[in-house]
């Protein structure tokens, strides 16, 4: 079945892109690399004419016996040739260093265009499997497609002129050599487009699969999951599931193969046949005396040469073909979509005033889930007021966490800035003004003052500014008592790294919260491997640390959530409760039976010593 015209015009588009990609990674290599194909293309012509001209020289010389002037015009002409092979050896060499220049730059640009693209994305993207197959698929073709697909149209020009010029001698010798050319390397070239078809095909649908053996893979050797994996003695389930996953692909993959191998073959075996056919004809030609030694030799070699041009040409257009599909993977991933859309003129950030951060009437689900979290809630936050946010697993405490910070917009209803929507402002605004610890927050295997110092990006070498923030979090001693202080990497991945305890690592997130100048500081379970003095100061002075700012405490412990001004409830997917301990102990509803049944445990512990 023919391909429709608009799918080969997508095509077409593909190679214009990836080649637009090549370019502007590396235009000087790549206008270099063009240059040298044409150049490599003359060589091919002059050395088979130089050989002729040999063989007929020393023919010449054998069958008249002027063996002076037979002798100097060889010692020319192989001077000659000698100039030739040097040239070519020479200029195939620089073409090898510049198209290994040009595909090192070029797949360094492909990696840095894919972090950047995934850093831009949605959130949601994160959360979505489909995304992942996508991310996997790019990262296996795009970092060598573009540049095989540019070097693949260089091979096509080299070989097309050699092939034009090969044909041409032998059109000299007899028309039909050169259909005979075609015929032999057509076969070939048909089994390489139908497997590349066939390759792609399989690779789409094995790729959850490939995910799936790849995460098996790295349970076993990350250490997240190190602790348990030998505890619980886990490495031989996962293992065998490994083998097993990977056994399924390899099998899929290896029988492809041998249905390739034995394709190729039979097509190499046609090649074969008429190769050996043409030899027969020049050779009887020869015989017959129609052609000189010296024309059979150069009509060999034209053949032969001919015939590796065309194969060359065929594949390479069989292979664009191949990398054109399967590049298709990479501008897939570059062509998602972010929902997020930032206004295309963003509002002034407003000033700090009376109406803090107000969310009204916010529904919200995940994408793709029928239960929606958030289904009308309303709550408000003013300037420099610390308001605690409870309420049972799975409640949604987090997930409004993601919509404040604007990673996702809400189905319904909205979250203003002093009046303003966040919607109206510039992500970078919004963001800029939120600071927040999250329950998984990250621990960076950098240096201390990193660590802290990346919660304004800015201010990074701000050594006294990152003190203090470490000297509000309580984070000081532990600071001082380390081997090289601020620039003590943290962690265990490089060499020097110093490991935390989950408490010693909450204190330095804590501190990156506080660095931030942000007007609303969330902390979303904050103290959770704190220990009960540091967890007593912090919030002793949490006031007058938050400095005039708003907070929003998210916790399932009463010590944390009793020094709030207000304490909200989330119930429903709605605030149900919200007033101070007191008023909320008075109401005697959820709050009030959460606290109470903490209390209790609390004494019976205390009781039972
Ligand atoms: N990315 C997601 N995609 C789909 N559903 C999600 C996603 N993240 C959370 N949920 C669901 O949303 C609901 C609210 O989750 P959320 O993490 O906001 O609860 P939470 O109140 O913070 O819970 P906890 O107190 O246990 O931390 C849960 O039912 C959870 O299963």
């Amino acid at each position: 079945m023919s391909q429709p015209v608009s799918s080969k015009i997508r095509n077409a588009v593909r190679i214009d892109r990836a080649f637009r990609l090549v370019w502007r990674a590396s235009p000087s290599w790549t206008l270099l690399n063009g240059a040298l194909v044409l150049v490599q293309g003359v060589f091919p012509l002059l050395s088979l004419y130089l050989l002729k001209l040999i063989v007929d020289t020393i023919t010449e010389t054998v069958q008249s016996g002027g063996l002076e002037t037979g002798i100097s015009k060889l010692i020319m002409l192989i001077g000659a040739a000698a100039v030739v092979a040097l040239a070519q050896a020479g200029t195939t060499k620089l073409a090898d260093y510049s198209a290994e220049a040009q595909s090192t730059i070029v797949t360094d640009f492909v990696y840095d265009t894919m972090h950047r693209k995934s850093v831009d994305l949605d959130l949601a993207y994160y959360e979505d499997p489909n995304y992942f197959d996508t991310l996997h698929r790019a990262q296996q073709e795009g970092p060598y497609r573009p540049t095989r697909i540019v070097n693949g149209l260089n091979r096509l020009g080299q070989s097309g002129m050699s092939l034009v010029a090969m044909v041409g001698l032998l059109f000299t010798f007899h028309w039909s050599a050169g259909v005979l050319l075609f015929a032999s390397a057509l076969p070939g070239v048909l089994v390489q487009i139908v497997f590349s078809k066939k390759m792609y095909h399989w690779q789409q649908q094995r790729t959850s699969i490939e995910r799936k053996a790849d995460y098996y893979s790295w349970l076993m050797t990350a250490d997240a999951s190190a602790k348990e994996l030998r505890l619980f003695d886990l490495g031989g389930f996962f293992s065998e599931t490994f083998n097993c996953l990977r056994g399924v692909i390899r099998g899929e993959k290896l029988a492809l193969s041998r249905q390739r191998a034995i394709a190729d073959f039979v097509a190499q075996a046609c090649a074969i046949i008429i190769l050996m056919a043409c030899f027969l004809l020049i050779g009887f030609r020869t015989i017959k005396g129609l052609i000189t030694i010296g024309d059979m030799v150069m009509y060999f070699q034209a053949f032969q040469r001919g015939l590796s041009s065309l194969k060359e040409l065929l594949h390479s257009i069989a292979g664009l073909y191949e990398d054109n599909l399967f590049v298709a993977h990479f501008f897939s991933f570059l062509d998602v979509q972010n929902t997020l859309v930032e206004p295309t003129e963003p509002e002034a950030l407003p000033p700090v005033s009376q109406r803090g951060i107000t969310l009204t009437d916010l529904h919200f689900r995940y994408p793709g889930q029928a239960k929606p979290v958030l289904s009308g809630l309303s709550l408000t936050i003013k300037p420099g007021e610390v308001v605690a946010l409870v309420g049972a697993n799975g409640a949604g405490k987090s997930t409004l966490v993601k919509l404040l910070c604007r990673l996702y917009d809400p189905e319904q209803g909205n979250i203003a800035i002093e009046g303003t929507d966040l919607r109206n402002l510039a992500l970078s605004d919004v963001r800029r003004q939120i600071s927040v610890v999250f329950q998984d927050f990250v621990k960076y295997h950098l240096s201390v003052r990193e660590n802290i110092g990346l919660g304004d990006i800015k201010r990074l070498d701000d050594v006294a500014a990152i003190a203090t923030a470490a000297n509000r979090a309580g984070a000081e001693e532990l600071i001082q008592n380390l081997p090289n202080c601020y620039e003590t990497i943290l962690g265990r991945w490089f060499i020097g790294g110093v490991e935390l305890s989950q408490g010693e690592w909450q204190k330095i997130v804590i501190a990156r919260a506080f660095f931030r100048d942000a007007r609303l500081v969330i902390l979303d379970e904050p103290t959770s491997s704190l220990d009960g003095n540091t967890e007593y100061h912090l919030y002793l002075k949490f006031k007058e640390l938050m400095a005039g700012r708003s907070a929003l405490l998210i916790s399932h412990r009463f010590s944390t959530v009793s020094m709030a001004d207000r304490i909200c409830v989330l119930h429903d997917g709605r605030i149900v409760e919200d007033g101070t301990h007191k008023e909320l102990m008075t109401r005697n509803g959820i709050y009030a039976d959460m606290y109470t049944k903490q209390s209790i445990w609390m004494e019976d512990l205390e009781r039972k010593g």
